[in-house]
């Protein structure tokens, strides 16, 4: 009587192999544990946008066509996505078909000379356009990384408040093994017997006052750093590790939607949906 009521009510039996919620008791998203047809009548109704960001500079715009095709063909299908693509080569980015209710607009951004700061600078930008669009015109936004490729459907499942992601190379090791930033001279600092899980720097999610919070907590303490001259080791995703501890996100995703094309996959990847494509690092970043 009891398994035939959970089946009813519950999918967290399906996904005994992974853990499904976190410590705080948010949930983890994996591959059968939610029922689709039950997430989309809620938010299907509420007519919601979603606001996406890519930043491409420089060589990194030669990632916009794959990303964006693939999106179109797997990501919020049937939802309002706005995407804004942050370039400083805005000629060079491609044309691609969008769905119904599908936009895009192309931010000019000057680019720096080094990957770390083209990376972390995302944080300030992405304050920026909240502050003066997003909040007024969309319900979610996601920062993606652009050198990603969509395999499978990515919907109104991952949509939370505010939303980390678990690295799919940081997936599973011990806290003592995660790569956050261990100065205690940067704002960044998280010492070894602190911290949930690795977050990957590549998707972060929710509601725009939510994330706004999070960029600008994260802007304003890696402005503390460069005036200390102290760079954490992983940029901007050392400082989103730190607000995630003391801020902690209301949904996670799984690995399946940050994985990596170079990783295996282990029988608890029933699925990639997002992932990082190939790249030859030497070749398209502006230094080492
Ligand atoms: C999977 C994952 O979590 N990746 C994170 C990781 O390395 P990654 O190796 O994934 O970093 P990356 O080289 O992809 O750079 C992050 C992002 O910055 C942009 N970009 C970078 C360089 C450039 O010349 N032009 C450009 O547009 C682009 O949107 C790219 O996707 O660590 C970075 C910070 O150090 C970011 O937190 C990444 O999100
Ligand atoms: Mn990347």
């Amino acid at each position: 009587m009891r398994l035939v009521y959970f089946s009813y009510t519950s999918t967290w039996l399906s996904r005994p192999d992974v853990s499904t919620t976190t410590k705080w008791l948010a949930p983890i998203v994996w591959e059968d544990t939610f029922d689709l047809t039950v997430i989309d009548n809620i938010y299907k109704p509420q007519n919601i946008t979603v606001a996406t960001t890519f930043f491409a500079l420089g060589k990194y715009v030669r990632f916009l066509k794959e990303v964006l095709e693939s999106a179109e063909q797997h990501f919020m299908v049937g939802y309002r996505v706005h995407y804004y693509v942050f370039t400083d080569l805005p000629d060079e980015v491609p044309t691609v078909t969008l769905g119904e209710g599908r936009q895009l607009t192309v931010k000019k951004t000057a680019s720096s000379n080094r990957w770390q700061e083209i990376s972390l600078r995302r944080m300030e930008m992405i304050e920026k356009l909240i502050e003066d669009e997003v909040i007024n015109k969309a319900d979610y936004i996601f920062s993606l990384d652009v050198d990603s490729k969509f395999y499978a459907h990515w919907g109104a499942e991952s949509l939370g408040d505010l939303v980390g992601t678990l690295h799919a190379w940081l997936y599973g090791t011990s806290r003592e093994q995660f790569t956050y930033e261990r100065r205690p001279e940067s704002q960044a600092f998280i010492p070894l017997d602190e911290g949930d899980y690795y977050y990957g720097g590549a998707v972060i999610g929710g509601r725009p006052d939510k994330v706004l919070k999070l960029v600008k907590t994260c802007r304003m303490n890696l402005d503390v750093d460069r005036a200390n001259k102290i760079e954490a080791v992983w940029q901007e995703e050392s400082h989103l590790n730190k607000y995630f501890l003391y801020n902690k996100p209301t949904k996670l995703l799984s690995p399946e939607y940050l994985w990596d094309d170079r990783k295996g996959k282990p029988s608890f990847m029933k699925v990639v949906r997002f992932s990082q494509v190939e790249k030859n690092y030497a070749e398209i970043r502006p230094n080492p």
